[in-house]
């Protein structure tokens, strides 16, 4: 659906902020673009939605060929809702006439069904006549959703959507929005810093590195296979032993405590997490300290033997 074809893109002379990347996105699908602060996502995100110009490559939509402003009177496309980080809504209208302003493709008469069935779809019925200030971040970022959505388009991008709630906000609002989104059947690309947030919620991952594409893939794939140690600790904790001579990136969830196990290392600190206990060793099969989890504490200097599951 989405071909994204050796796209490039330098701001400056000295600055690159993506070197050619090429991937596909399937239609429906929810994918998640990830990677350090500077790594390329929101110039990624802004490049698919026709918001910037690439300096080499293309997008393509289907069809339908994506370009940026340099070939656009008016950019971006009816087909592609972008949604910025810091989205605005019209703080003097109410929440209904805020929907109500992103509404083109729909007859005036149509136009309040229409509004009415999208605050439905955000279960923000009962605050059509509110005004945003009158709303928590996480309702003014599903009516931000709502309006986003208004003129059905095919696709939205969302550029770190759920940044600015509170941690038990933050899974609610997700997972209402998401949810909104799957049911339309919109393919949704959005930016993230949360690794947990890609790995519960994606049907893909891309994971950005200084402009490159890192590793692309299913999470359970990603989350199992990294192909480097960046890819690897981007989504969880992970170790690296080295093992009869071979460099092996290792989840903690992986090693196991065990008196007769083959290897061995010094408890350096044992931290309570809640769920388990992070034991923190200093092994002579690691380089940097290795985390492994326990059910119980262990005092440190104390010798532990562990293998591998
Ligand atoms: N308008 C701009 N002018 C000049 N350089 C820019 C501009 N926008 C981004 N850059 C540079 O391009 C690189 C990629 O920026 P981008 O915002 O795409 O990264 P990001 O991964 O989204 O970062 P963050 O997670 O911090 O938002 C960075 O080095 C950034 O400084």
């Amino acid at each position: 659906m989405i071909q994204v074809s050796n796209v490039s893109k330098s701001y400056t002379p000295e600055s690159v902020a993506l070197q050619p990347i090429t991937f596909n996105i399937e239609a429906g699908e929810v994918v998640y673009i990830i990677g350090e602060s500077g790594s390329g996502k929101s110039t990624l995100l802004k490049i698919i939605a026709g918001l910037e110009d690439a300096d080499s490559g293309n997008v393509r939509l289907d069809d339908l060929e994506i370009t940026g402003p340099a070939h656009n009177l008016v950019p971006g496309y009816d087909e592609l809702a972008y949604v910025p980080q810091d989205f605005k809504l019209q703080q003097f209208w109410t929440v209904a006439t805020n929907i109500a302003k992103k509404i083109s493709h729909y007859p005036y008469a149509d136009k309040m069904d229409r509004v009415e069935e999208l605050l439905k779809l955000c279960k923000l019925e009962a605050y059509a006549d509110r005004y945003p200030r009158e709303l928590s971040g996480g309702q003014q970022q599903r009516i931000a959703m709502a309006a986003a959505v208004s003129d059905e388009p095919e696709v939205v991008l969302l550029d770190e959507p759920f940044s600015n709630l509170d941690l038990p906000m933050k899974a609610a609002v997700r997972k209402d929005i998401i949810g909104m989104l799957r049911k339309l059947g919109i393919t949704v690309v959005l930016v993230s810093h949360d690794p947990a947030e890609a790995l519960a919620v994606a049907d893909k991952i891309i994971i950005l590195q200084e402009g490159k594409l890192e590793q692309i893939g299913r999470p359970v794939d990603l989350y199992q296979n990294p192909t480097s140690h960046y890819a690897a600790k981007f989504l969880g904790p992970i170790n690296e032993l080295t093992l009869e001579k071979e460099v092996k990136l290792i989840r903690p969830e992986a090693i196991a405590l065990d008196p007769k196990g083959k290897y061995a290392g010094k408890v350096m600190d044992c931290i309570f997490m809640g769920m388990h206990y992070h034991v923190i060793l200093q092994s002579d099969w690691s380089r940097d300290e290795l985390l492994i989890y326990s059910d119980q504490p262990y005092a440190s200097g104390q010798l532990l033997k562990f293998c591998i599951r």
